[in-house]
């Protein structure tokens, strides 16, 4: 078993499991934010014919070689055609059909000038100036052409996907699915939201902190309520959750202390443990667990460990698990703005609320930082990163933050 590793490495270990993803076939207004699992081809031109981007007149430009404003020609109107139907009659020298924007340009028209340049009545229209032949047609496949991929697999469905998938006629499309995330609690102490508070107790925070970051990163969460510090307890109830969570992510009893059972009861279910303790504050004591292709984290019970790293090791793997391969958070050059005198004996992430003022990003950190206060992380959308023996740092300085609800966007 590994122990005491770096975050790097941590990372890499994560990086370097093979993902087992789900393909699910999915209706079209369900697929957002899924990660298509094909290669989406088109059979269709669009838009399937030549069509006008004006309501106006079409007819031949040619006929129109010698118009100008004080010498207009006259074409005779044949036909009114609206968009979603076809005229019948062709074009011929000398006459026009009155066409809506997005209708089909008719048989011999090439060009076609906008209401606002001529001077009609229900029989003639007169042009004023000559239009290029092609002028005012957009061509038949513009958007998309017959046979082209359009929408490669592993891009991620947004609005503009569902209409496209929509114009192609795609009522199901296949997406990989989203990681079912099992959720337990454990630790004596604990009890349920509900639940009345005696003495020593405390209620359980983190599996609901933790279900609402799964959800946020696109997981299926499902709480397991809390489980007693007991390994056999603890064993059974993960054994069972095997069966069916593509994760397990548990809360408390990771470190040292009589009744941290975690990292056995990982073993005892048959997983193999992939690293014990990163070298980060808070949560230094994680366990990372692999059962088959399924992952356990067990993660400190204190919440603001449990909720960084989080963000650090598990948010990863469940994009990966989505079919994601961008999942880095995005990273800024930050202003600080209050003095932080703490010189950093070992790596640490520290909660932060960070903003952009005239062009630039500032970090403010708060009071409070211990692992076990939750209450400073609200409203607190960055870490700001201090690696081992840096610091202190003055109000002012250039630093780098982590955007915790933002990833990457790279090439
Ligand atoms: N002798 C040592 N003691 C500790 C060490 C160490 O290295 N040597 N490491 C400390 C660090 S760092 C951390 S982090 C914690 C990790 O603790 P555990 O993961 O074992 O978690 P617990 O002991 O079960 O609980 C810690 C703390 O969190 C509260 N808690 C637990 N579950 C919840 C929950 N669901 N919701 C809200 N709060 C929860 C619990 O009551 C404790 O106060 O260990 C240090 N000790
Ligand atoms: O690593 Mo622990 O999470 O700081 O208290
Ligand atoms: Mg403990």
């Amino acid at each position: 078993m590994l122990i005491n590793i770096s975050i790097e490495d941590a990372n890499r270990i994560l990086a370097d499991e093979h993902i087992d993803i789900n393909i699910i076939e999915i209706s079209l207004l369900d697929s957002l934010d899924y990660v298509l699992a094909e290669d989406i081809k088109s059979n269709i031109n669009i838009p399937p014919f030549n069509r006008s981007p004006l309501d106006g007149y079409a007819y031949r430009s040619e006929d129109t070689i010698y118009a100008t404003e004080d010498s207009p020609i006259t074409l005779e109107v044949i036909d009114v055609i609206q968009a979603g139907y076809v005229s019948n009659k062709k074009i011929n020298n000398g006459q026009a059909i009155r066409i809506m924007t997005g209708a089909k340009i008719p048989e011999g028209a090439d060009v076609v000038m906008k209401y606002e340049d001529t001077k009609f009545t229900d029989k003639e229209v007169k042009i004023f100036n000559y239009l290029k032949p092609q002028s005012n047609i957009v061509k038949m496949g513009e958007d998309i052409k017959s046979g082209d991929i359009v929408l490669p697999k592993g891009i991620v469905i947004g609005p503009a996907e569902i209409g496209i998938l929509a114009s192609l006629g795609r009522s199901h499309i296949k997406v990989y699915d989203r990681p079912k995330v099992a959720i337990l609690a454990t630790g004596d102490e604990l009890v349920d939201i509900d639940e009345e508070l005696k003495e020593g107790k405390i209620r359980n925070s983190n599996s609901y902190t933790i279900a609402a970051q799964v959800k946020r990163w696109g997981g299926e969460p499902v709480l397991l309520g809390i489980c007693k510090d007991n390994i056999e307890e603890t064993t059974r109830v993960l054994k069972s959750s095997l069966k069916w969570a593509d994760v397990i992510i548990t809360t408390g009893g990771a470190s040292v202390g009589d009744a941290d059972i975690i990292k056995e009861a990982f073993q005892e279910t048959g997983g193999k443990i992939l690293f014990w303790k990163v070298k980060m504050k808070p949560g230094t004591p994680i366990v990372v667990a692999k059962y088959e292709n399924k992952f356990l984290f067990g993660l400190s019970g204190n919440p603001a460990a449990a909720y960084i790293t989080f963000e650090q090791f598990v948010r990863p793997t469940i994009l990966r698990l989505r079919g994601k391969t961008k999942y880095n958070l995005m990273e800024v050059d930050s202003l600080l703005e209050n003095n932080s005198n703490k010189i950093s004996s070992q790596n640490r992430y520290i909660r932060a609320f960070t903003y952009k003022k005239d062009g630039k990003y500032y970090t403010k950190l708060p009071n409070k930082h211990s692992s076990g206060v939750l209450s400073s992380l609200s409203e607190k959308n960055s870490l700001f990163f201090v690696a081992s023996g840096m610091g202190p740092y003055k109000k002012g300085d250039k630093i780098k933050v982590q955007l915790i609800n933002y990833l990457e966007v790279g090439e």
